[in-house]
């Protein structure tokens, strides 16, 4: 499902990482890990195509990240906390990002799957302006999902959410089998079968 070969990325002279050769097949839990400043995020931005690789290549099933075809195929959740419309609902939010990727009749059932399964219905008529971090972080997550993405890009999804919120996460993703997570996390799901991981040690 992705694939990098040889995969690196630098700032400047300095190296996050290189060489990176990975393979992960459909519906697998891919969570990174690693210290502060490991490279983690740069990495999650390099898989959703937001950041360009310095060498290499990767692939989300077949399609090199950044290209429509792999965009089409991915849910992104980069900084959970920002990146919505302020004066916008939660709900608006989600439907404006669901009517990109559906028609109408089936964006307007994902955005009330979503809200009901991120616990987003209370707050739904909000401006996500006027919502804490963590309502904030639960209607992100829940806007990566719309659509059924075959492959979800998280950095630290559950960094501002409370124990229950965290559950319903981990969860939502549980449920999704055929869906492929790519998760920078500094708490761990339960251990599944489907998970592997990837510890990354930062500059060289
Ligand atoms: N835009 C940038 N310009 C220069 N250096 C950068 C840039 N973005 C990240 N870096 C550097 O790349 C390295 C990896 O940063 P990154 O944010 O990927 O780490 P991380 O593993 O996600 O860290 P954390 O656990 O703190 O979130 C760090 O040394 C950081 O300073």
């Amino acid at each position: 499902m992705l694939d990098l070969r040889q995969a690196a990325r630098r700032f400047g002279r300095r190296w996050v990482f290189d060489g990176l050769d990975l393979s992960v097949p459909a519906g697998t839990q891919l969570f990174l890990s690693g210290p502060n400043g490991a490279g983690k995020t740069t990495l999650l931005r390099c898989l959703s195509g937001t950041l360009a690789l310095s060498a290499g290549r990767a692939t989300v099933a077949g399609h090199p990240v950044g290209s429509l075809a792999a965009r089409r195929l991915t849910g992104v959740c980069l900084a959970p906390e920002q990146g919505l419309y302020g004066t916008l609902t939660a709900r608006d939010n989600l439907a404006l990002v669901a009517r990109l990727r559906l028609p109408w009749r089936a964006a307007r059932t994902a955005v009330a799957r979503v809200e009901e399964e991120l616990d987003i219905t209370g707050y739904a008529t909000v401006p996500a302006g006027r919502c804490s971090a963590g309502m904030r972080a639960r209607v992100s997550i829940a806007r990566a999902l719309l659509g059924e993405p075959a492959l979800l890009i998280l950095d630290e999804p559950d960094r501002s959410l409370d124990e229950g919120s965290r559950e319903r996460l981990w969860q939502a993703l549980a449920h999704r089998t055929g869906t492929t997570c790519v998760i920078a996390s500094h708490h761990r799901a339960h251990r599944g079968p489907r998970q592997q991981d990837l510890v990354l040690t930062g500059h060289r």
